[in-house]
């Protein structure tokens, strides 16, 4: 792997690493540093990062997302964590290097990004993450967790229509956010509110590490939420062809709150 860039030797592709790595990786900044070498590498090669991220790999990126893991307490046991179009494996990476302690599934719908992700899990060895190619709807029958976390891929109120149903009863979403974050969640409280969420608050992390520091919309829920709250139209595939051969005939999935068969017109 080479650290030089594509413009020569005067520009050095892989960042040097900065003090506060230490501090937010501990015993894991060699796992880290590699991971921005990746990204530096064929993250930016094979398309999943911009040329121009390549300085700025650690603090607007790796440092960025991984100070979220202090939303995260650390419990007696093993927690799950999905992290929702993890592309170049952001937040979902960083977080599973910052936090050995906790199991990161990685949900990617591009497989051309799941295939990259996989060959970064194997190169970095990390046991403690699981890489699904698919949209995160996809796998509302497949996983369950106390955390969802996504950055980058949508505005808060689809993001939770996608996302919700992946968390447990008392989870949260941690949607990671720009300066505006505030500004969206004035603007959506209400639909999150209707899709289940009993509490929502942008929260910072990294205020006294990174010289940005990163927003973030929690949104809670106390119950499974009942997806047929959900517009999204169910993913065509085998589980969702299963489930609808589950279904009682003459049902339909968007049916009536209470799930009652909706009655055809005589
Ligand atoms: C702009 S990229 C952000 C990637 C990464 N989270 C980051 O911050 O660099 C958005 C990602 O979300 C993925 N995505 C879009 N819709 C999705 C869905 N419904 N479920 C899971 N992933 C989705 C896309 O494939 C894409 O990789």
């Amino acid at each position: 792997m080479s650290d030089l860039g594509p413009d020569g030797p005067d520009e050095p592709r892989v960042p040097p690493t900065p003090a506060v790595a230490a501090l937010v990786f501990g015993d894991r900044l060699e796992l880290a540093e590699r991971f921005v070498a990746v990204l530096a590498d064929t993250g930016i090669s094979h398309g999943l990062i911009g040329p121009r991220e390549a300085p700025r790999l650690w603090d607007r990126h790796v440092l960025n997302c991984a100070v979220v893991h202090e939303a995260i307490p650390r419990g007696p046991q093993r927690q799950q964590l999905i992290d929702v179009g993890s592309g170049a494996g952001l937040p979902g990476l960083a977080l599973a290097i910052a936090r050995p302690d906790l199991d990161v599934h990685l949900v990617e719908p591009l497989a051309r990004r799941t295939g990259w992700l996989s060959g970064v899990v194997a190169q970095l060895d990390l046991s403690n993450v699981t890489v699904h190619t698919a949209r995160a709807e996809a796998m509302w029958d497949r996983l369950q967790a106390p955390w969802v976390t996504a950055r980058a891929v949508s505005r808060i109120a689809q993001l939770a229509e996608w996302t919700l149903p992946l968390l447990e009863a008392g989870g949260s979403l941690l949607a990671l956010k720009g300066e505006r974050a505030a500004e969206e969640l004035a603007e959506s409280g209400a639909a999150l509110q209707r899709l289940g969420v009993v509490d929502a608050a942008v929260e910072t992390y990294g205020s006294e590490l990174l010289a940005a520091p990163t927003f973030v919309l929690r949104a809670t829920v106390d119950e499974v939420v009942d997806r047929r709250r959900f517009r999204s139209r169910a993913p065509s595939s085998a589980g969702s062809a299963r489930r609808r051969a589950d279904r009682p005939r003459g049902t339909r999935r968007n049916g009536p709150a209470g799930g009652e068969p909706r009655r055809r017109p005589s």
